[in-house]
């Protein structure tokens, strides 16, 4: 598609994130909660004081193809339908068709300062020779904006978050055109790293992020299901 200013650094965080993908979280990574098919990462990284721990959450989700829960996390009408732990949401540049910026306040996490981010969110799909179905991701990427400045006493954080979905088909029927909802399943990815930009108490965010993460990806696997439930698979 059409190149613009942010194209160079979409491909290079895209290309890291499929990097990283595969690689394996023994080394390192502590399974810090489980919860049927979902399996929660965390590595706990301090910088100066600050807590930055990577996460790194592997879920499966029956009945949903991996573009329709890439679909409702990039697409930005449905946000404040799934995400409970923002104040505000709204798009500040659309860059190309697959690429937006937008501007979010978080609620507030007490007793840290309230924080607010600015992304570039994009979203994709490739399929690997040996695949038959394609992989959807979507990465959301600190930007800074014009038309985003940073105002005290909103702390700014930067992240860098994919969400990588592959989409299994059991028991494929002979024609593709009878697959049923419960002929597919959605095995996704999730990395956040996140640095709150200003301080935090460590354990006080280490107890929030290991409630918040898991929480928040339960809540938005239940969006899609009963979106998607009596809709056409988007395959
Ligand atoms: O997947 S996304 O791209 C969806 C975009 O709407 C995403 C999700 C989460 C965050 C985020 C932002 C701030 C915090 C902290 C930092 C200091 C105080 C708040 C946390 C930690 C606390 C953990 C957390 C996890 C999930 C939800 C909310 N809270 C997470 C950012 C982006």
């Amino acid at each position: 598609g059409e190149k613009h200013r942010l194209s160079a650094e979409i491909e290079r965080i895209v290309q890291g994130h499929l990097k990283y993908k595969y690689e394996d979280v023994s080394d390192g990574w502590d399974l810090i909660h489980q919860e049927g098919e979902m399996k929660v990462y965390r590595r706990e990284v301090e910088e100066n004081g600050l807590v930055l721990d990577p996460m790194k959450i592997f879920h499966t989700i029956k009945g949903v193809t991996g573009h329709e829960i890439c679909h409702y996390f990039w697409e930005f009408q449905y946000r404040m339908e799934w995400e409970t732990t923002l104040d505000s949401t709204k798009i500040i540049e659309v860059l190309d068709p697959q690429t937006v910026v937008f501007y979010q306040v978080h609620k507030r996490v007490w007793p840290a300062a309230q924080r607010d981010s600015c992304f570039w969110s994009h979203i994709r799909s490739f399929t690997s020779s040996d695949e038959d179905q394609p992989t959807w991701l979507v990465v959301n990427y600190t930007t800074s904006h014009l038309l985003a400045p940073i105002k005290s006493p909103q702390v700014r954080i930067v992240a860098n978050v994919a969400l990588i979905c592959e989409t299994v088909i059991n028991e494929p029927p002979l024609n593709p055109k009878d697959i049923k909802r419960e002929n597919i399943e959605c095995k996704l990815t999730y990395v956040a790293f996140v640095n709150p930009g200003g301080w935090v108490p460590s354990a006080a965010l280490r107890s929030v992020a290991k409630r918040e993460y898991p929480r928040f990806l339960k809540r938005f696997s239940s969006y899609v299901l009963e979106q998607t439930r009596d809709k056409p698979i988007l395959f």
